[in-house]
């Protein structure tokens, strides 16, 4: 099954536009895992059994792994999901742009090694830096192109000859030429609802997955609304600290579990208007 194929099917199974982020940091872990050398890897799948009730995904972001050394966690934490969710797609958020020969490495760490259904990467270096991912005919490449951060700005921003910001230009891209095979996804940051309808309107039913609600202060009902298809779908609305870090007292488990029912709610009444 292809990532789309499973990602429709989730979205539809479960009912969820909200993609949960594993973004470990031992400093702000519950009192019960200080410690632990099993910490990370427990953090985490207690996070996953909490909330996947509410999830269409997970979204793992490589860096807060990689910081600590815990590459072997994640690996772990991937296999466990598949294993307990085999239907819930795994995006390894993990925004890689090099070189192909590079770019193939890349892609047999995000694929081969974690085993994600879809990894991040940048556009920045052109269709042959993302064409090594595009080879893995089965899986996801969601590609960078209004982020959620202000200095995105800075670049993406950027008007051309034509009066086309740079953003808009990559969403044409993608949709009109890199494409072909319809693994392709957007990233667009929820802190930007009207540059997330502008995507929509030129990239037809392509996923977007849609970071910056919850800790960024993205707006939910605006972001969903901006970011729908025709179906009521296309989006993963990412929320990573609100969910992770909902509480770090004895209930933090519980208190995610909660946080990420609220916000699949939210994202549910919003498609409703
Ligand atoms: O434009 C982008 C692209 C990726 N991210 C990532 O999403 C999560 C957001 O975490 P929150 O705690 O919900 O703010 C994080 O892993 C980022 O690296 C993004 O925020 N914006």
């Amino acid at each position: 099954m292809t990532f789309i194929d499973k990602l429709n099917r989730a979205w539809a199974a479960q009912d969820s536009l909200l993609m949960v982020g594993l973004d470990p940091d031992l400093r702000r872990f519950p009192k019960e895992l200080a410690g632990r050398p099993d910490a990370i890897t427990e953090f985490c799948l207690r996070i996953v059994e909490a909330t996947a009730p509410y999830a269409c995904g997970f979204k793992p972001q490589i860096a807060y792994f990689a910081a600590l050394g815990a590459e072997d966690q994640l690996q772990d934490i991937c296999r466990t999901i598949r294993e307990r969710h085999p239907d819930l797609p795994i995006v390894l958020d993990a925004k890689r742009g090099d070189i192909g020969s590079t770019a193939s490495q890349y892609a047999r760490e995000a694929y081969e090694r974690y085993g994600a259904d879809a990894v991040t990467v940048s556009p920045y270096l052109g269709r042959d830096s993302v064409q090594p991912y595009l080879d893995y005919n089965d899986r996801g490449v969601i590609i960078l192109c209004r982020t959620s951060n202000p200095g995105g700005a800075d670049l993406q921003e950027m008007r051309l000859a034509n009066g086309m910001p740079l953003y808009l230009h990559v969403a044409d891209l993608v949709a009109r030429t890199w494409n072909t095979t319809g693994q392709c996804a957007l990233v667009v940051g929820a802190t930007f609802p009207d540059e997330i309808a502008q995507v929509r309107r030129r990239i037809g039913d392509m996923p977007l997955l849609i970071p910056g609600v919850g800790a960024q202060g993205g707006d939910i009902p605006a972001t969903a609304r901006a970011g729908r298809t025709a179906a009521g779908t296309g989006m993963m609305i990412n929320s990573s600290r609100a969910i992770l870090y909902a509480s770090q007292g004895d209930d933090w488990a519980q208190a995610a579990a909660l946080a990420a029912r609220a916000t699949r709610d939210a994202i549910r009444a919003a498609l409703q208007d």
